[in-house]
């Protein structure tokens, strides 16, 4: 059986005037995420990761070339991403260096929340919030305030809100860079955990060399650009190249 990619980005670029100058933050790119994938995009600074993560997260359209999300073609150069708003909700789950957990919210109530956004009622959103708390180790806070919670714990809340309504799609920008190693690695165990359990397609971008035997392929970015890919362990049975 064969399944189509998640994502598919085909030949993006997205170029910025600065001046006089073009800026051409991603240059050609295109890759593919499967169901159950999880890769890492990596790079020098400036070489266009963050950027690849916003026309992929239908946060900005690409300058050229096509973002397609279940086969659906989503993003163009022309696209009115404000009218993307629900569907972003429902297929997207971002992930950032810092938490971004609202302070004066639990736990529970911030991953809730996600989900009574999405017009879940009120008590199966905190039920389902608990549950899953309760899945990625971190039962025992659910009623804990951010504040409360070490670094580690805040990055699984945040990773808990971004799953809670089970979007295909898991985009990490850093989501490590604020860590110690060993609590990285666990957040990286969990991101390994979501693509393969979940079978989200999972993009990470990270300067963590520490993690990278967890990524199924690790794609490497220079001036706008894919210049290496690595296939770090066996690719998902089920997996097919892009189209
Ligand atoms: N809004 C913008 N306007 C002009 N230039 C931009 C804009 N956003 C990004 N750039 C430029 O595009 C290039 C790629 O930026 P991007 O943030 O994608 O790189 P990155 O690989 O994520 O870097 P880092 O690892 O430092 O986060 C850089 O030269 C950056 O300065």
């Amino acid at each position: 059986m064969s399944r189509d990619p998640v994502l598919c980005v085909r030949d993006a670029a997205k170029h910025y005037r600065s001046g006089d100058t073009i800026v051409r933050a991603l240059d050609g790119v295109s890759l593919h995420v499967a169901p159950g994938e999880l890769i890492g995009i990596t790079g020098p600074s400036g070489s266009g990761k963050s950027t690849l993560l916003l026309i992929a997260g239908l946060l900005e359209p690409p300058t050229r070339g096509e973002v397609r999300i279940n086969g659906q073609p989503v993003a163009q150069p022309d696209a009115e991403l404000d009218h993307l708003r629900d569907f972003r909700r429902r297929n997207i789950g971002f992930v950032f260096q810092k938490a971004n957990l609202i302070p004066f919210l639990t736990a529970a109530e911030n991953v809730a929340l996600a989900l009574e956004i999405d017009d879940v009622p009120v008590r199966e959103a905190h039920r389902h919030a608990v549950d899953l708390l309760e899945g990625l180790a971190l039962g025992h806070r659910v009623d804990n305030r951010p504040a409360r919670l070490s670094g580690g714990e805040q990055q699984r809340v945040a990773i808990a809100r971004a799953i809670a309504n089970d979007p295909p799609l898991l985009l990490a920008d850093e989501p490590t860079a604020a860590l110690d190693s060993v609590r990285g690695r666990q957040v990286m165990e969990l991101f390994r955990e979501i693509a393969s359990e979940r079978q989200a397609g999972v993009l990470v971008v990270t300067h963590d060399p520490r993690s990278l035997d967890l990524f199924d392929r690790t794609i490497e970015f220079a001036d706008g650009r894919i210049v290496a890919e690595t296939t770090s362990r066996q690719a998902p049975a089920e997996t097919v190249a892009a189209q």
